[in-house]
């Protein structure tokens, strides 16, 4: 079997406002491309980047949904007639394609290995690239954490056996790219004031982490189950600022408007 990968166009991009990354993943080869966790605010910025990429957008897909900002795949489906939604299959909410456990969403030649990672949200679902060697793990692991279990179907105990055995099992150098990434915005705060714009140079590490990292250093998931559950019940979190606006609508894809009949 040849070892020459079928190339991969990735861009990370964040939404400052609520910390969340949106990827850009696209076939070298036949510009296929699929937007993982896009922002209804970042709508704009995705669309000018599809094009000035030249890729053809097949999926808006979601990791989950998302009760800290409002999905842009509707509105994306709104702007590219042929792009399709994608979520998990116990999400309960709509979209045009569901994805169950070890079901493949293929864009060009790659293909995104579905695993059902439920715990922070019931329909939470990681993205495996097995030919790139990195996953997108939506909020079920965080770069040294990972997403609360206070509400939306959430469950400590359920998210610890989803981490171990659908993400925790990958091999040790596969890269992980969450949905946010918390501390690296205090950095940045921090850095911004001190150096403006160069905190890159010198905390380069925020954006991905490895299998590896996080099975060393992650504060939470490093811990035994019933230490992860006291943490996880303890951390009395605020309720994220736009959850009442963004639950409804990301139940609609992110379309608020009422569904003609
Ligand atoms: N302050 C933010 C919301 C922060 C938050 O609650 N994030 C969630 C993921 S979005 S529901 C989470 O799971 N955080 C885990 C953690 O340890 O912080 C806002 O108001 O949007």
């Amino acid at each position: 079997m040849s070892s020459v990968k079928n190339p991969l166009i990735l861009r990370q991009l964040f939404h400052k406002e609520t910390s969340t990354y949106t990827y850009l993943l696209a076939c070298g080869n036949t510009k296929e491309a699929v937007l993982i966790d896009p922002v209804l605010d970042c709508v704009e910025r995705d669309l000018k980047l599809l094009q000035e990429l030249g890729v053809h957008l097949v999926y808006g897909m979601n990791t989950h949904v998302h009760a800290d900002h409002i999905t842009g795949t509707g509105k994306l489906k709104e702007a590219l007639p042929d792009c399709k939604s994608v979520l998990g299959s116990k999400s309960g909410a709509r979209a045009d394609v569901y994805v169950a456990q070890d079901e493949n969403v293929k864009f060009g030649n790659l293909a995104l290995e579905c695993r059902s990672t439920p715990g922070h949200t019931n329909g939470c679902t990681t993205y495996v690239l097995h030919e790139h060697e990195m996953a997108f793990t939506g909020d079920a692991l965080l770069i040294r954490g990972c997403g609360r279990t206070d509400f939306q179907q959430g469950s400590p105990s359920v998210l610890f056996e989803s981490v171990h055995s659908q993400i925790f099992s990958l091999p040790k150098h596969y890269k992980l790219y969450p949905a946010h990434d918390y501390k690296g915005v205090i950095f940045h705060i921090i850095l911004l004031l001190l150096f403006l714009s160069m905190w890159h140079f010198f905390f380069p590490g925020f954006s991905v982490t490895t299998v590896e990292e996080e099975l060393a250093h992650n504060t939470r998931l490093t811990k035994t189950k019933e230490e992860f559950i006291k943490i996880m019940d303890n951390l009395n979190l605020p309720y994220p600022k736009r959850l009442d606006e963004s639950l409804p609508a990301n139940l609609m894809c992110g379309v608020t408007d009422p569904v003609p009949s």
